[in-house]
């Protein structure tokens, strides 16, 4: 395999605070890759850095072979590189399919939406089809389940073609049932797509990772199969010695 994202020696540094500090990470071209780790360990932040909105200090990011340094955020979208957000951005009062379409939207030429259309182009179509919300098309995007809105996120950015796909905690709030689509729509969305997801649910790792990345205080601990960060004692610290703190304060408040 290839490397898809190579990132090098980052750091970020708020205010004398080094939220990044360090940090390597390869993902291969195919990879469905979890980045885990402890409130604060900085996983949203580095999303952040590889998508754009936020300047690293020092280091490197490099995608597809080329350096992202100065691209701004909707030049990476158009590279290839999409992400949801943990707050939603679909827009309520379209249809799902409306809202696929904006999405899609953005990566098309200006002639081609200036030309009326007939029938549903051939990206949403696969977007509908790989969430499996077809049947939802006409709905509004208000009325839908929590993770039925997820799964659209999702939609949305597959329809925009990216070629990475970076999702922040897609089964967060998800009832058991959602988890175990959200897992399989992941693993489909892989076979075709780099996927990297943030998730802190060990349950829900255990049965859809392979391979994971924990991060602590900014730097990797440990890269590995689940097994194997699962049974690192730095790993069982970091989140043993959490919960142990997280404890200590609910005894004290
Ligand atoms: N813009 C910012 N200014 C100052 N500090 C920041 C900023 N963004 C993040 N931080 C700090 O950087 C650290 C890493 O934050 P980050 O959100 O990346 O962690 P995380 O691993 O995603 O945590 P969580 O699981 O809670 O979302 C935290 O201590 C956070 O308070």
């Amino acid at each position: 395999m290839t490397a898809l994202l190579e990132v090098r020696d980052l750091a970020v540094v708020f205010d004398g605070f080094r939220a990044i500090d360090g940090v390597d990470f390869t993902v291969d071209s195919g990879e469905l890759r979890f980045l885990i780790g402890p409130n604060g360990a900085g996983k949203t932040t580095l999303i952040d850095i590889i998508t754009g909105l936020t300047k690293p200090t020092t280091g490197t990011v490099v995608f597809d072979g080329n350096s992202l340094a100065g691209k701004r955020e909707h030049e990476r979208v158009r590279l290839g590189i999409g992400r949801t957000f943990q707050t939603s951005v679909v827009f309520e009062d379209l249809t799902v399919l409306e809202n696929l379409d904006l999405a899609a939207s953005f990566r098309r030429p200006l002639w081609s939406l200036l030309r009326r259309r007939k029938g549903v182009i051939a990206a949403v179509e696969q977007a509908l089809e790989t969430t499996g919300l077809a049947d939802l098309a006409p709905r509004k995007a208000g009325v839908l389940s929590h993770g039925q809105r997820q799964w659209l996120e999702i939609g949305m950015l597959i329809a925009q073609g990216p070629r990475l796909l970076l999702l922040d905690e897609p089964v967060a709030g998800m009832s058991s049932e959602e988890r175990a689509r959200t897992g399989e729509l992941l693993t489909s969305i892989a076979k075709d797509h780099t996927v990297i997801v943030i998730e802190h649910d060990m349950e829900f790792l255990r049965r859809y990772a392979s391979q994971v990345t924990v991060l602590h205080e900014g730097k990797v601990l440990i890269e590995g199969s689940v097994d194997e960060v699962r049974a690192d004692p730095r790993v069982q610290e970091v989140y043993l010695g959490r919960a142990r703190e997280e404890a200590a304060h609910d005894a004290v408040t």
